[in-house]
C-alpha cells in the first residue's frame, strides 16, 4: 500500500481548519498508488482526497502540476481539482510533507479494460492533448531518453543477483532508443503515466483521470504510446490490434497523427515500454522487504518491448483495421 507519511486524528482537524470544508467525519489512508501518500477524507461537506508528496515528486514541480490540473478542470477536463485554503492557498505542508487536497473524482478504474474503454481512452487523450496546448507554465520529462541510460545502470548496480543477460539486452535497447529517438514532433502538456490505475469510469463512460504528477512538455505520440503499451496487451502480453484500432481512432477522431507522428509510433513505443521498465527494475531492485508498498512486475514490460522490437512498420498497430 502506499501511505508513507501518517497522520494523525487531531493533526488533521488542525490541518482542516484553515479551509472551508466542513467538519470531518472519518478518513483512511488509500492503498492504492505508488508515490504518494493518500487519504480518503470524509467531512460534512462531502468527500475529498489529500495528497502528501513524497519520493519522486519533487516540491519545485508542484506548482506545475497543480496549476495543470486547475487549467484542465477549467476546460472541461475531468481531473482531480486542487481546493483552495481560505487564504486562497492549495499548496500547503502536513506531516512534514508538502500537502494538498483535491476534489474527489466518482468512478473506479477497470482491472481488464475492454475495447470500449480503450475507445474511451483515447477520446479523453486526445482532449487533455488539445486543452493543455495553451498552459502556460512548462516542465521538461524529468524521464525521457536521456535519463534512462544512467537509470538502467543504478537499477543494475542496486540488483543483489544482477541479471547480466537482461543488461545486455537493454544495453543494446538503449543503444538503438539514443540513436534514433525522434528529434521533433507535434509537442504539448502529456499525461505521461495514463495507466487503467489513472483513468476512473461510471460503467463505460470514462469519468475522470487522475494521476498528473508525470506530467510534462513532450511528444504528444510519445503519451499515445505509453497508453498502447498500458492498455493494449492482454495479461500474458499479446497485443490486441482491435483495441489498438479503437484506441487511436477514437484519438484522431480530435487530433489525427502526422504521418511522422505515425511512422516513428514503433520508436516511441519501445521508448515507452523502456521507460516504465526501467523504474520498475529500480524500484524492483531497490524496495526493501517489509516496505507498504507493492512492487510492480519489470518483466511485464521486457515482453512488451520484445513485442515492439519484432513490429516491422506502425500499421502493425491496427491504423487502418
Ligand atoms: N481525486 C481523486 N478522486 C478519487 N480517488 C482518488 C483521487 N485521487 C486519488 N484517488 C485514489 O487514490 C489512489 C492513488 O492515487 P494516485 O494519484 O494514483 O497515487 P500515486 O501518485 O501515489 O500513484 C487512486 O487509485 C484512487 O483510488
Ligand atoms: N504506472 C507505473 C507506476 C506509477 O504508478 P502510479 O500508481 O503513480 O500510476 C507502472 O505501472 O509502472
Amino acid at each position: 500500500m502506499a501511505v508513507y507519511t501518517e497522520i494523525g486524528d487531531g493533526e488533521l482537524q488542525a490541518f482542516l481548519k484553515d479551509y472551508e470544508l466542513g467538519t470531518l467525519l472519518a478518513f483512511k489512508g488509500i492503498a492504492e498508488g505508488v508515490e504518494n501518500s493518500n487519504y480518503l477524507l470524509h467531512t460534512d461537506a462531502g468527500f475529498y482526497i489529500l495528497t502528501l508528496y513524497e519520493r519522486r515528486v519533487k516540491a519545485e514541480d508542484l506548482p506545475f502540476f497543480l496549476s495543470l490540473l486547475e487549467h484542465l478542470a477549467a476546460r472541461g477536463i475531468v481531473c482531480p481539482t486542487p481546493l483552495k485554503g481560505r487564504d486562497g492557498v492549495a499548496l500547503r505542508e502536513l506531516g512534514g510533507r508538502p500537502a494538498a487536497i483535491f476534489s474527489f473524482l466518482d468512478g473506479m478504474w477497470v482491472r481488464r479494460p475492454q475495447t470500449v474503454h480503450c475507445a474511451e481512452l483515447g477520446r479523453a487523450l486526445a482532449q487533455m492533448h488539445e486543452a493543455g496546448r495553451d498552459f502556460p507554465m512548462h516542465r521538461a520529462n524529468a524521464l525521457t531518453v536521456a535519463d534512462w541510460r544512467p537509470l538502467h545502470e543504478r537499477a543494475y548496480e542496486a540488483a543483489s543477483e544482477p541479471d547480466e543477460s537482461l543488461h545486455a539486452f537493454l544495453s543494446d535497447e538503449l543503444d538503438f532508443l539514443e540513436n534514433n529517438w525522434p528529434k521533433d514532433l507535434p509537442s504539448g502538456v502529456i499525461h505521461a503515466d495514463l495507466f487503467p490505475d489513472n483513468v476512473f469510469f461510471l460503467g463505460d463512460a470514462l469519468s475522470g483521470l487522475i494521476d498528473f504528477y508525470f506530467a510534462c512538455n513532450d511528444f504528444f505520440a510519445y503519451d499515445l504510446a505509453i497508453c498502447l503499451n498500458a492498455w493494449c496487451f492482454e495479461p500474458e502480453t499479446t497485443f490486441n490490434v482491435t483495441k489498438a484500432h479503437a484506441l487511436l481512432s477514437a484519438y484522431e477522431k480530435s487530433r489525427p497523427l502526422t504521418q511522422e507522428e505515425r511512422e516513428v509510433l514503433p520508436i516511441l513505443a519501445r521508448g515507452g515500454a523502456l521507460r516504465f521498465l526501467l523504474t520498475r527494475l529500480y524500484d524492483w531492485n531497490t524496495t526493501p522487504p517489509g516496505a507498504f508498498v507493492t512492487r510492480k512486475d519489470p518483466g511485464e514490460f521486457v515482453r512488451k518491448l520484445r513485442f515492439h522490437r519484432s513490429v516491422r512498420s506502425s500499421s502493425e498497430y491496427g491504423f487502418d483495421l
